[in-house]
């Protein structure tokens, strides 16, 4: 698998108006660097899955800057193969705090564990799901929130787009017995088993799709994605919710927001919508 690197190099003032343009490539974060001898400049990266192609990202972007009225000093993007992508990411992911007292670590990176917080760890290799997004993050919060009123031993939680397993292994964290995760690539998949084998968590890893290769159902579902595979399995995951059941869906940004509303609203009640940056994460159950 190949990765589109994107590089912007712009006055330090400008980062945040800069980074909203083009969030949503960022589907892994935004690398902020310092210029040697040059304070008053930042360099932006994010790695693009390469959907596209790396001139036509380069050109869409130099046309948002354009329609902003946005000047910066350099902008690149360039195709990196799936090892440089490795090296490139993984050396900027740092232990982060996902929920109250419970650290991210990435497998690669020390972390001194004085406060005696829990420990999941993450070996990403080339999966999303490393805790810094935060779409993770805000998954893991309403899970924490809605888990709470469920009887643990029971509940089934089911990971759509499991990627790392990061949301299962915070899930096992809370207390949750019985998690399952899917994923549609194969990489993602072994990945989260590997991750949920590290961290002792037993949990059901499925390489497929959700209609055909999932046929229990759940208590809890989960499905941080983003929009376009929103679309297609928001009416199928109706199926395999229970009745009294939550769904937390994420991956939503800004700009695609008013796109994905009609397929929320049409099978779904919305309990609660927060927002983190330019993504928008909602906490459903069944009309
Ligand atoms: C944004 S990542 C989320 C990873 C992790 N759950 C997290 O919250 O950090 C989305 C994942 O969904 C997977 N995916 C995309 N479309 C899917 C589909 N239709 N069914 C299952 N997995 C899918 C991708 O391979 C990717 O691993």
């Amino acid at each position: 698998m190949q990765w589109i690197e994107v590089s912007i190099v712009c006055e330090r003032v400008a980062t945040d108006e800069v980074t909203t343009l083009f969030d949503d490539y960022a589907d892994n974060g935004i690398i902020e660097e310092d210029i040697e001898e040059q304070p008053n400049l930042i360099k932006l990266t994010l790695y693009a899955d390469p959907i596209l192609d790396a001139d036509v990202i380069k050109e869409d972007l130099e046309k948002r800057l354009i329609e902003a009225n946005i000047t910066v000093k350099s902008i690149d993007a360039h195709i990196l193969d799936e090892s440089t992508w490795l090296n490139s990411w993984q050396q900027y992911i740092e232990p982060t705090e996902i929920l109250p007292n419970t650290v991210i670590k990435p497998a690669w990176q020390e972390y001194d564990n004085v406060d005696n917080k829990t420990i999941i760890e993450i070996d990403s290799d080339i999966s999303f799901g490393t805790g810094s997004h935060e779409t993770t993050r805000t998954c893991a919060e309403l899970l924490k929130v809605y888990s709470e009123s469920m009887d643990l031993d029971k509940v089934t939680c089911l990971d759509i787009g499991t990627g790392t397993g990061i949301l299962l292994l915070v899930a096992a964290q809370l207390g949750i017995k019985h998690l399952v995760g899917i994923d549609i690539e194969e990489y993602a998949a072994n990945q989260a088993k590997i991750n949920c084998e590290n961290n002792e968590v037993h949990a059901e890893i499925i390489c497929g799709n959700l209609d055909t290769d999932f046929e229990g159902t759940a208590q809890l579902i989960l499905a941080n994605l983003t929009v376009d595979p929103l679309k297609i399995l928001l009416p199928q995951i109706g199926k395999k919710l229970e009745d009294n059941g939550i769904l937390i869906i994420s991956g939503i940004i800004d700009d695609r927001y008013d796109e994905i509303l009609p397929y929320i609203t049409e099978h779904w009640h919305i309990i609660e919508e927060r927002v983190a940056g330019p993504w928008h994460t909602f906490a459903l159950e069944k009309l």
